[in-house]
């Protein structure tokens, strides 16, 4: 015969849990206010709802003990038992509602709470509550009054109804030794102010003397101006207050079917793009966050925004918001809101654009890097470093059928003033995002050009030098070749602006590499040199290209004498070395040594420094 296993039930160690609830759940005390408020929020919405034009008013006295009184829907002896008295049961869901079941999601329609545990809060300040509560719903019924302890004991007593002559219910606590200055009188209005400045019914703080002062208001992008100048007006005020900046532009924010309103704030500075704003969220009014960065996508860390809503849905501890599809559409939407916004500008405000672009022009490149209706709008008005200046492309375009990119900076630099001197138009590639956006652009401005800079294309743009300065400068030339050919790099002669540079040395990524390569499987042997030297590539060479029109080079191609010539390469070399801005490896750094010393030795007459040479006479001469 078996038995039926008996059952038990879970004991609960009250003390633990409502510690546990209380001073782990809620990242400061300053939160028992929020709760506080919105059970007064949730009294009155429940009472409006079955007494359409009953009051809605919402008091906070301070003082020694701090109360809040609303006029909502109250509660009988029954109630208290159910709800106030059980950790964890609600009375804004239905009684089989778990935490994500149906009864929740109806609930969620109407009420701020959800939990059944936000009471439990005020434990945190106090403690012991007490609530006091007559029902509107059953307005026979004697009034309430409820003490709960934060060791978990309650009493109820029932109280005459002249007692408490109005339906509603008040909640006062006297806070525990140590907590007085979370309810200090300026420091509840401040909290009521932060959470509750939204809130849809009247707030009203009291302080010790007895003054009210009005703490919600209506949301400045709902609220009547006199014109639309005085609204934008307000809202920047709001910026001001809210968030401690004017704002560029201010966006609204509207999505009917998520319940959203709210405004974007556009930054009028730079932000870093890895720090995600902060943006505020209310849930029906009730401050929910105001650190929530997942509100928007990643891209739109120009903005800042306020909004209230009635879908989101709040973690337990109502600080942050529960990731779920709701918040993921929400995103999508007010993402394409503020993306709106910034392609509707170049047609409705282009200077506001222009200052837009100004500040924020590396939030958009990485946008329109991924969103091809974006780039198509918005590229020809992003600035771009150019032989040009500092310019948009459009306006670059217009000068140049061929746009020519740098890899890098230093590329830039070193080739902008020579290339813009031969005409030729170059955009530094070399920022981040700059060198894949100005590629894409002859697919929205088709007939443009787009090339990668390489020393072929900027040589082949400057002007040959005459045939007969090339014939008397043959001796030098070859000298150089040989000296310069030990760094893999070849010489031409080139007329080019401007004369003061005597040297160009068109260098890339490639010829760089290619004698690094060629570097390491010299010092190598056995195996690494025979694997390095099967990478040998046929990778351009750079090129140093010297200025026929620069006196110094002129003056060089004169030296007949074979120690001078190899010092003066040197020392050619060396000086564009220089101008690329890069940094010098060690045989560099020694050729430019050598090659001062070199020179030194000559002006001082000591004929060619014999000290260890290996170009001395070795290198194949095309003439005696
Ligand atoms: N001011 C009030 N007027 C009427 N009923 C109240 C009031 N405050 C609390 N209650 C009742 O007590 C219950 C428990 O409140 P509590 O704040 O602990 O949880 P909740 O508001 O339901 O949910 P949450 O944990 O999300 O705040 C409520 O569901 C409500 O029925």
């Amino acid at each position: 015969m078996s038995h039926p296993e008996p059952v038990h039930t879970f004991q609960v160690d009250l003390r633990g849990l409502v510690d546990l609830l209380s001073h782990h759940l809620y990242s400061s005390p300053r939160v028992y206010l929020r709760e506080l408020l919105q059970n007064a929020v949730d009294a009155v919405t429940a009472r409006q709802a079955a007494f359409p034009g009953a009051p809605a008013r919402i008091t906070v006295h301070t003082g020694g003990t701090l109360s809040v009184t609303d006029t909502g829907i109250g509660l009988t002896e029954a109630d208290v038992h159910t709800f106030l008295a059980t950790i964890g049961r609600s009375s804004k869901r239905t009684p089989d509602g778990a935490l994500d079941g149906a009864g929740l999601d109806a609930a969620r329609g109407e009420f701020i709470g959800q939990f059944g545990i936000g009471l439990l809060a005020c434990f945190v300040v106090a403690d012991e509550i007490t609530v006091i509560s007559r029902s509107a719903a059953h307005p026979g019924a004697p009034a309430v009054e409820w003490r709960g302890r934060s060791d978990g004991h309650y009493t109820i007593r029932t109280l005459p109804p002249s007692a408490v002559p109005e339906p509603g219910t008040t909640v006062r606590l006297t806070p525990r030794p140590g907590t007085e200055e979370w309810t200090a009188p300026e420091q509840v209005a401040a909290l009521a102010r932060h959470y509750g400045g939204l809130l849809r019914h009247e707030v009203t703080v009291v302080d010790p003397h007895g003054t009210p002062s009005r703490i919600n208001e209506t949301p400045p992008w709902e609220a009547p101006y006199a014109s639309p100048h005085a609204r934008r007006e307000a809202l920047a005020r709001h910026c001001a207050t809210t968030f401690g900046f004017t704002p560029l532009d201010t966006i609204d924010l509207d999505l009917p079917v998520a319940g959203l309103r709210g405004v974007a704030y556009v930054l009028p500075t730079a932000v870093n793009p890895a720090r995600r704003a902060g943006h505020r969220v209310h849930l029906k009014g009730m401050l929910l966050s105001d650190q929530a960065p997942e509100l928007l996508p990643e891209w739109a860390f120009f903005v800042r925004c306020v909004v209230d809503t009635t879908s989101l849905r709040p973690t337990a501890s109502r600080e942050g918001l529960y990731e779920d599809e709701t918040l993921a559409a929400i995103r999508d939407a007010l993402g394409a809101r503020i993306r709106d916004w910034l392609t509707g500008l170049s047609a409705s405000d282009p200077g506001l654009l222009h200052r837009f672009l100004g500040v924020h022009h590396l939030a958009v490149k990485a946008l329109a890097r991924h969103d091809d209706e974006l780039l198509r709008m918005l590229l020809p008005w992003l600035p771009f470093e150019t032989t040009d200046g500092n310019v948009t492309l459009e306006e670059f375009t217009r000068a140049h059928a061929t746009v020519l990119v740098t890899g890098t900076v230093e590329e830039f630099r070193q080739v902008a003033p020579i290339a813009a001197a031969a005409g030729l138009g170059v955009v530094n590639g070399g920022y981040t995002y700059d060198r894949d956006l100005v590629h894409r652009l002859p697919e929205i401005r088709p007939g443009t050009t787009v090339t990668d800079l390489d020393p072929a294309t900027v040589s082949a743009h400057l002007d040959s030098a005459d045939p007969s300065a090339e014939l008397s400068a043959s001796a030098f030339l070859s000298t150089a070749r040989d000296v310069v050919g030990q760094y893999g790099c070849d010489v031409v002669l080139r007329s080019f602006q401007p004369v003061t540079a005597p040297a160009l040395l068109l260098d890339n990524r490639e010829a760089r590499q290619e004698r690094t390569r060629a570097e390491i499987a010299g010092e190598s042997d056995g195996l690494w040199a025979d694997i390095l030297g099967a990478l040998r590539s046929e990778a351009p060479r750079a090129q140093l290209v010297l200025n026929h029109l620069n006196p110094l080079v002129r003056r060089a191609l004169t030296v007949t004498e074979h120690g001078l010539a190899v010092t003066t390469a040197e020392a050619l070399y060396g000086q564009a070395l220089l101008m690329t801005r890069r940094p010098l490896r060690a045989a560099e750094s020694a050729l430019l040594n050598r090659a001062f010393i070199g020179l030194l030795n000559h002006a001082m007459h000591d004929g060619p420094h014999d000290g260890p040479h290996h170009h001395d006479g070795s290198g194949p001469r095309k003439e005696a």
